[in-house]
């Protein structure tokens, strides 16, 4: 791949920053190797990008929703054109593996062509009026430009997710990406460009944070902002839209626990934990972190999870035998190294891993070893906070009750699991977990385009994305009386 340098993407233009400064995208595999620039925008691009949404706000939302339709079945069949290119950017950009960076474009693309169809269905509702002469129904509007501020762990199906039901809505975006991620978002937005949007309809920009992130949120032109991240600067956007009277939706951090019940498949479990935990390097937020079993085979479930966990590949993710791949940035790899030695100096006992890896090529990126706690309490740093990394706590308790109160025994509220074959225990679990998503024999991670997602305290603003759930946040409602 040559590395390449990618403007923003501004009006249906792709322009250079006028502050002349790059950000520089690295591979995590291989900190040399870089992997593309972006442009370091300002304010006053920002603001550009902003008022070219604005501008294109009304002949876009006036345009037929099978129109607009059109137009994100021609960006889905664009990137299916590109899949490889793209998910190669995201595993070099990311670290991801390649089969997972495939899968995630897949999924991007499925996003495209869900929303693509539903410019074709209702928006809205006959109402009775209690006016027999009268007819009244509500009608879907769009919120108006709408601000997408994105991380780095899912850089093709976040930003998706967010802008098709924005625009199939009849909004405008400006998409802000995490750096980490930018190069990839380059590329959509490349096959975006291709697919002909009329101009200011989809605008791109890259920046640090603090200034076109915060800008975005600042911004009074900007109606709604939709972001994904961490929870300080989740909850500082959410502030800053709402004290200007706009619409937020964040979807951030979780603490996901999965309970194994003495009577659940043990070999299903122990797999499921290892790829809810592990797969993407611990980089999701609906990772397992917490893994909570019964003391009735804690010990047999334990030995069976080393032992596959110890087979565990690690490496660069552009090798087809690599299971897990890097950190996916410097800062990451310290973050996940920081929380790895407070549970060892909170007294929480390593069963497996906790180094960095340095044999071969390893080396040269960001490397950890899959790593397994045992004997974790509900007090410690790395049962609370989100690590986001090859990091897992082994719990034990004594009854599904307990286990159901000890997952609850965090800020988060994301996805939760469990392993157990009675109905009893399903039911209860269902009933009293605090979680957004609630999987059984399932594992934590993995969510489906077509159904709602979000989490409950502090894993979300409260709002649910995907699926037909996202016209909640993407439109407001009108409701119209008639009267003949
Ligand atoms: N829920 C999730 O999916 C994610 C959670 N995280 C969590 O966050 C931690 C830190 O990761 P980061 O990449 O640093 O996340 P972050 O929250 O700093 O970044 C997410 C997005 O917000 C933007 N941003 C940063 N500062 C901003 C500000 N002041 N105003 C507006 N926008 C701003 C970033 O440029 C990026 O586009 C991770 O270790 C993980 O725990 C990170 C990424 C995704
Ligand atoms: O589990 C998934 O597929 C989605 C995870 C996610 O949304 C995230 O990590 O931000």
């Amino acid at each position: 791949m040559s590395e390449k340098t990618f403007s923003n993407y501004i009006g249906g233009e792709w322009k250079a920053s006028a502050s002349g400064e790059v950000i520089q995208s690295t591979n995590p595999a291989n900190k040399t190797e870089v992997v593309g620039s972006v442009q370091k925008s300002t304010r006053d691009e920002l603001n550009e990008a902003v008022g070219q949404a604005k501008g294109a706000l009304k002949a876009w939302r006036k345009l037929a929703g099978a129109e607009r339709g059109n137009y994100l079945y021609q960006a889905a069949a664009i990137m299916e054109e590109n899949l490889e290119e793209i998910a190669t950017t995201m595993t070099k950009e990311m670290g991801k593996s390649l089969p997972e960076a495939k899968g995630e474009t897949m999924r991007g693309i499925q996003i495209l062509k869900y929303y693509a169809g539903e410019g074709m269905r209702s928006e809205g509702d006959v109402i009775p009026s209690t006016d027999a002469s009268a007819f009244m129904f509500s009608k879907r509007v769009p919120v108006g430009v709408v601000g997408v501020i994105t991380p780095w762990n899912f850089p093709v199906a976040i930003p998706i997710w967010k802008m098709a039901p924005a625009l199939i809505y009849g909004n405008t975006v400006v998409l802000k990406p995490a750096s980490e991620g930018s190069v990839t978002a380059a590329k959509v937005f490349e096959c975006f460009d291709k697919a002909g949007f009329p101009a200011g309809v989809v605008n791109f920009i890259t920046g640090s944070g603090s200034v076109i992130g915060q800008g975005l949120a600042e911004h009074n032109d900007v109606n709604a902002v939709t972001f994904t991240g961490s929870n300080n600067v989740g909850r500082n956007i959410g502030n800053t839209v709402g004290a200007r009277g706009g619409k937020y939706q964040l979807e951030m951090g979780g603490k996901n626990p999965i309970i194994i019940a003495e009577d659940c498949d043990i070999e299903a479990a122990v797999d499921a934990t290892l790829s809810g935990g592990l797969k993407s390097t611990g980089q999701k937020c609906t990772c397992s972190s917490r893994v909570i079993v019964q003391s009735a085979i804690y010990d047999q479930f334990k030995e069976r999870l080393l032992e596959k966990a110890k087979d565990i590949t690690v490496g660069d993710g552009m090798d087809g035998s690599t299971w897990m791949g890097p950190c996916a940035s410097e800062g990451q790899f310290n973050t996940v190294k920081h929380y790895i030695a407070k549970g060892q100096e909170e007294g929480a006992a390593l069963a497996l891993g906790g180094n960095v890896l340095t044999e071969g090529n390893l080396k040269d990126g960001y490397y950890i070893e899959p790593t397994i706690f045992d004997n974790v309490t509900t007090d410690m740093t790395i049962a609370q906070e989100e690590i986001f990394g090859p990091v897992l706590a082994l719990m034990k308790v004594e009854t599904i009750e307990d286990a159901i109160d000890l997952a609850n025994d965090v800020e988060f509220g994301l996805s939760a699991s469990i392993f157990t074959k009675n109905i009893d225990h399903i039911l209860s679990f269902i009933d009293d977990i605090e979680a957004g998503l609630v999987r059984i024999n399932s594992e934590t991670a993995g969510v489906e385009l077509q159904a709602p997602f979000g989490g409950m305290k502090a894993s979300s603003s409260y709002s649910r994305e995907q699926g037909q759930a996202a016209k909640e946040f993407f439109t407001t409602t009108k409701t119209v009386f008639i009267k003949g």
